[in-house]
């Protein structure tokens, strides 16, 4: 199968390549060539789109994600996370069954779909289905079983967590890939937490977890270790040990950013969520300049509300001008590469997705230019990180294939999606 999109404006994404007007191709999984005037694609391509008026770029790459809850969206805001978490989410997660797990994963990927996103990094339960949705949108995905340690489970979680990996590392066409996923330092201890680094060392797979998301979390990390959330797992090897994606990052000293200093994976930044929740400023800019790789993310629908990452785009741009007083920090660009080449290496498939070149895997978005609010294009990266809606994107295509087009989902069906995720979000919160 070959596809060609022609006439399109096309932003690659690579470090320091402006946008051009030109064409790409498209073969099975694969972009084939990128570039103005290819020779004889036309005559190579079975399938012809059309780009005029329309702006190529990587898809989005979502870095922190919970799919499921977005049943719960809206249900509990304006609240501490310690209270949201405690008193909403947990008592209406226990109640959801494994269907009610795949209806809202597949929820989230309607709408990360339908907002530009090909890809994500997901950390829940019932993992199985959650994949099976994943196989079934097209979507590209690493998932990690949540894993907290409150109390004894008989190792019934890790064992999930290992089965996941077992059944579905490498399925999909490639599209999954898994990851460990300990919570987070105040809900896992030290001894299970360095079974999971020793294991995540062994098989050589990334660990996702939660990390100085609140304060709360930081006094209590001191009250219990005597350090802070950084040190706690630095002190367990964990920067050393494994590939690592960190969720937040927020409350971070300059001592623990040193110690993140050189770790392989980085910072999954979550603005909207962070914001939304009163939790502070992640050190976004200091992270950066310590070398430490910052990627974006939007967290659950249940905390951030939207999984849109071109709202998190614009957040993200926003907090740091703001925090730094000075508008010239985190200009354009550098936001877009945090939504797609930044996040790609959190994710560790920075080899295939996040920019498009010739050989990557063709998962890419084009956005509709034409419109009022998109006119004129005199900096297409502005428009982008400053104009554009998740609402603007026409056509998503993950791993070769249309996923959507014309604002239509070929994926899945809209209207039974809607319908599912109505009368089961409804029950699952009933009297909570
Ligand atoms: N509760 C599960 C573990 C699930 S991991 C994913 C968990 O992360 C929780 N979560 C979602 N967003 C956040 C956040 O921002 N901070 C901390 N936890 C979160 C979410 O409610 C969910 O319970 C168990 O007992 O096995
Ligand atoms: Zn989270």
């Amino acid at each position: 199968m070959r596809t060609l999109i022609q006439n399109v404006q096309i932003l690659t994404m690579k470090k320091g390549e402006k946008s051009f007007h030109g064409e790409l191709l498209i073969e099975n999984d694969r972009i084939s060539a990128i570039g103005t005037n290819l020779p004889k694609t036309e005559a190579k391509a079975n399938k012809i789109i059309d780009g005029k008026g329309m702006l190529a770029m990587p898809g989005l790459i979502n870095a922190h994600q919970h799919t499921p809850m977005s049943l719960l969206k809206g249900f509990s805001d304006d609240c501490k996370l310690m209270e949201w978490l405690e008193h909403k989410m947990l008592p209406a997660e226990a109640r959801m069954t494994p269907e009610d797990i795949y209806w809202g994963a597949k929820l989230a990927m309607a709408e990360m779909i339908k907002s530009g996103t090909t890809a994500f990094a997901d950390m829940y339960v019932h993992m199985n289905e959650i994949a099976a949705a994943v196989q079934e949108t097209g979507m590209r995905a690493s998932l990690t079983r949540g894993l907290v340690f409150m109390q004894n489970d008989g190792g019934k979680r890790l064992t999930e967590a290992l089965d996941l990996i077992d059944r579905w590392h490498g399925q999909a066409d490639g599209r999954i890939t898994t990851m460990f996923g300990p919570h987070a330092p105040y809900t896992c201890p030290p001894e299970p937490l360095a079974e999971i680094i020793k294991l995540a060392s062994q098989k050589n797979l990334p660990i996702h977890i939660h990390l100085a998301e609140t304060v709360e979390e930081v006094a209590k990390i001191k009250t219990k270790y005597n350090c802070s959330p950084t040190a706690y797992l630095h002190n367990l090897g964990l920067f050393t040990e494994a590939h690592t994606l960190l969720a937040h990052g927020v409350h971070l000293t300059h001592g623990d950013i040193q110690l993140l200093r050189g770790m392989k994976g980085g910072v999954a930044h979550n603005p909207v969520s962070n914001m939304k929740l009163g939790c502070g400023i992640a050190p976004v800019a200091a992270l950066i300049d310590t070398s430490v790789t910052v990627g974006l993310g939007t967290d659950g629908s249940g905390s951030a509300s939207t999984v849109d990452m071109f709202e998190g785009i614009k957040a993200a741009a926003w907090m740091q001008k703001m925090e730094a007083g000075d508008p010239s920090v985190f200009p354009a660009h550098q936001v877009l590469e945090m939504a797609t080449a930044e996040s790609a290496k959190l994710l560790r498939l920075d080899h295939e997705t996040g920019t498009l070149e010739a050989g990557k895997k063709a998962d890419l978005i084009l956005v509709d230019m034409n419109k009022p609010h998109l006119q004129p294009v005199h900096h297409v990266e502005s428009l982008l990180a400053y104009a554009v809606n998740g609402s603007d994107v026409d056509t998503t295509i993950v791993n070769g294939k249309l996923l959507m087009q014309g604002r239509k989902l070929l994926t899945i069906d809209e209207e039974e999606l809607l319908h599912q995720a109505a009368i089961r979000a409804r029950r699952i919160v009933d009297g909570i």
